[in-house]
């Protein structure tokens, strides 16, 4: 007989695998990071307040993510009610330079960048003499340092002290069994962690890992792991003329130290003014009259947050709801129908499924079916974003 062909190893990933995933507003104190989470969330939760250190107790909101395509199905099906895919955000008290060693609200404030599984990084690039800077005065670059070294020490501080747990397990295990030698393998590993966030001075989440090196990253819970996108925050005139003199110098700091990483110019002062309206024509109507293609940038944060997540959706439509359900992408079937309800997943027969493309392009249902586009799945497929499915279940 020949060989069995071995199955082909799925990459890991860092992070929690869960489909539960939430971003933290994080930077330094007075920056605009609870009105952010305010205007975002549409509720004055956050506590913004004019002076530094305003939040302690991180605050949770969920926040439903744009979608054409959502919008396209509620259209569709004209259902009684209908449930948007959620972001899950958290604004956290700002953190200061010595954090890792204790300083301002310190190490309570990392254990909540711990929590989280992406940060939204807002930076300060507005002038207003009237909000206090905790730094002295305005410059994003110097706070961003400030930000990725405070990261990069407690992930230092904490493998260190991984480190030391795992040399001592290490010495008293003995020379000859495979779990003798994973116990040593362990130590090379965490020491690899340490030269990278130490030595080379870069976030774990730049540097290529294997699957065995992933699984210990993700034990660990390291702080520079988790995915990160700069939120500028900009005075409205400069947001409007699309024009900051921090913008270039900023773009040039994470292309140095965090290649790949988003930035995203916003104003909350803007965003403040059109919330403030109170209806998506008035802010639309007050858009236009800034000028040519300005518009407001909280979903396009939202749709980042999501995507920096690995996150995706499927829909279940019909009459009664249309409601886009979130999971972590890589999500086998009976998993996904395990989002719903336990139930589905225990008793998981097959998906009846189509893609939202192809419910597009043939405009129902039943046109879905007759081109044969509507395909029963079984236990082994992974769901993809965009999918509409339906779960049968056994009794
Ligand atoms: N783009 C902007 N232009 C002008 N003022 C702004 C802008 N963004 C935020 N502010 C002001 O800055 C002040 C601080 O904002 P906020 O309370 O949201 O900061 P924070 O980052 O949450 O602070 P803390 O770390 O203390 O919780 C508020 O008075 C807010 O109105
Ligand atoms: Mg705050």
């Amino acid at each position: 007989m020949p060989p069995k062909k071995a199955a082909p190893v799925e990459k890991a990933k860092l992070g929690r695998p869960s489909n539960n995933l939430k971003m933290g507003i994080v930077g330094l104190p007075n920056v605009g990071k609870s009105s952010l989470f305010n205007v975002i969330a549409k509720c004055d939760l956050g506590k913004a307040a004019n002076f530094p250190y305003a939040t302690i107790e991180p605050e949770e909101a969920r926040v439903p993510v744009p979608d054409e395509r959502f919008n396209w199905l509620v259209d569709l099906y004209k259902p009684k009610s209908q449930i948007p895919a959620f972001l899950t955000c958290i604004d956290i008290a700002g953190l200061t330079a010595g954090a890792s060693t204790g300083a301002g609200l310190g190490n309570a404030f990392l254990s909540n960048v711990r929590s989280v599984d992406g940060i939204f990084q807002v930076v300060r690039a507005f002038d207003d003499s009237e909000v206090i800077h905790v730094e002295g005065d305005v410059n994003p670059i110097r706070d961003m340092e400030i930000i990725s070294t405070e990261l990069r020490l407690k992930d230092i501080d904490w493998v260190e002290k991984a480190l030391d747990a795992a040399k001592k397990i290490a010495r008293s295990a003995g020379n000859n069994s495979l779990e003798d030698r994973k116990k040593k393998e362990d130590v090379a590993i965490i020491e690899k962690i340490l030269k990278c966030v130490q030595e080379d001075n870069r976030d774990v989440r730049k540097a290529e890992w294997n699957n065995r090196e992933i699984d210990i990253i993700n034990d660990l819970k390291l702080l520079t792991a988790k995915p990160v996108i700069y939120l500028v925050n900009l005075s409205e005139r400069d947001y409007v003329r699309k024009k900051n003199k921090w913008l270039p110098k900023i773009k040039e700091w994470i292309d140095q130290n965090n290649p790949g990483d988003q930035l995203i110019p916003f104003s909350v002062a803007l965003e403040e003014r059109l919330l403030a309206l109170g209806s998506p024509e008035a802010e639309a109507e007050e858009l236009k009259s800034l000028g040519p293609n300005v518009t407001g940038a909280l979903g396009k944060i939202t749709k980042s947050g999501y995507d920096s997540l690995d996150l995706a959706r499927y829909f279940t439509c019909g009459p009664d709801e249309v409601r886009a359900w979130t999971f972590r992408k890589g999500l086998k079937a009976p998993e996904a129908a395990g989002i719903i309800h336990t139930d589905f997943q225990a008793k998981f027969v097959c998906g009846e499924i189509m893609s939202y493309d192809d419910l597009k392009e043939y405009g129902n249902e039943a046109a879905v079916k007759a081109a044969g586009k509507y395909v029963q799945k079984g236990k082994t497929y992974e769901m993809v974003d965009g999918d509409i499915a339906y779960w049968k279940c056994g009794a």
